[in-house]
């Protein structure tokens, strides 16, 4: 009897692709359980999602305090797989999945790890040699991985949720009251949202808002939807909300994208052919995915600096009917398959 641990936690960046292959392992009756932390963002996610989920005490290894834990963390996760007895194990990056790749290298239980990333990330690094594959978003985080281990990556872009398949642009504007005649711009963070584009978007505001052919889809991020709405007194037809819930419907509604470049992202909008104005998040390689889009003509790349000139690109981009066909054109060249079903059936599941 397969039984698959998936080790992920963080941001929305590394669970949702664990959430959209698990619940395609779930539909064949396969037995999972998600190891996180207690802290982040996981722990409620996962569960609302009928997962079993056990929440690790673990912080980022930034103190002598987080390497005892840890430690502690790895050694309860030891005692718990020999206990669960998992056939297969799934990690999908960062510090968080330490303790269980290191139980499964000591217990020898097979692991599988999946980059959302163009640029592998550090906990990635420390493992990929000793997995049985590994699953990459873009083909090109092959040019830095030595030869000999190139036989064990598999190109599969990112798993996105299931919700990112088969939507209608009309259809879903049709549910959301958009005219034929309207444009519609959707703005995101990442899954924490973006300060410096929340800035910049209530600079733009007078502007963004007198043009009454606009409707903007506006997330502010949980922490800052209070900070960047307090001066605003009169929101037209304008939705802002800290977080949406509906990312796909209204990005298949949308004619462009003003967001970060976290991976998730990135592969949102490659499924859904979407031109976008991007502002990468500075340190975490979020400028390499953004330069995947870019490179194709699909997007264009502005700094946190720049990202007033951002959001003026971007309505200007969104009246010209030609310019947003000429870049959505352009992603879909990047299209791949349903990554979670070839995920599956890589992991002979
Ligand atoms: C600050 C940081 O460390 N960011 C990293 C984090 O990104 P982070 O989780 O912020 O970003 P991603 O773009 O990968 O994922 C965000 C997800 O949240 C969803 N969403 C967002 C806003 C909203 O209102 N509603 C909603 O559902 C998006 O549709 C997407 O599915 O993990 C990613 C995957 O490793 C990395 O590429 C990012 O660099």
């Amino acid at each position: 009897m397969e039984k698959v641990v998936f080790t992920t936690g963080g941001t929305g960046g590394h669970i949702y692709p664990a959430l959209s292959i698990a619940k395609k392992i779930r539909e064949k009756n396969i037995d999972t359980l998600f190891i996180g932390t207690k802290h982040r963002m996981e722990k409620d996610i996962v569960p609302r999602e009928n997962f079993r989920f056990i929440g690790l005490d673990i912080l980022p290894l930034r103190s002598l305090k987080s390497i005892f834990k840890m430690i502690a963390a790895t050694i309860s996760t030891i005692k718990l797989l020999k206990k669960e007895k998992p056939t297969k194990i799934i990690a999908f990056g960062n510090y968080i999945t330490i303790p269980v790749l290191v139980a499964s290298n000591v217990l020898k239980i097979p692991y599988y790890l999946q980059e959302q990333n163009h640029t592998m990330g550090q906990a990635n690094k420390w493992f990929y040699k000793g997995a049985k594959k590994v699953f990459i978003a873009f083909g090109n985080t092959l040019d830095r991985i030595k030869d000999k281990y190139k036989n064990k990556f598999v190109v599969t872009g990112n798993p996105l949720r299931e919700e990112f398949y088969g939507k209608e642009r009309q259809e879903e504007r049709r549910k959301l009251n958009i005219k034929d005649d309207e444009r519609v711009i959707l703005v995101i963070g990442g899954s924490l949202g973006a300060k410096n584009i929340n800035e910049a978007i209530l600079k733009k505001w007078k502007t963004i808002t007198e043009d009454k052919r606009i409707r903007l889809f506006w997330a502010t991020g949980k922490d800052n939807y209070e900070a960047s709405t307090c001066k605003i007194k009169e929101f037209g037809t304008a939705v802002v909300e800290p977080y949406f819930e509906n990312v796909p419907e209204l990005m298949t509604a949308a004619d462009i994208v003003i967001c970060r470049a976290g991976a998730s992202t990135i592969s949102e909008l490659i499924q859904l052919e979407k031109p976008s104005i991007l502002i990468p998040y500075d340190f975490v390689g979020q400028k390499e995915n953004a330069d995947v889009l870019e490179y194709v003509n699909g997007a264009k790349i502005f700094t946190n600096e720049t990202a007033e000139n951002a959001v003026d690109e971007a309505l200007s981009i969104v009246r010209q009917a030609s310019m947003l066909e000429f870049m959505s054109e352009n992603v879909k060249s990047l299209k791949k398959g349903n990554s979670a079903e070839i995920i599956v059936k890589e992991m002979g599941l």
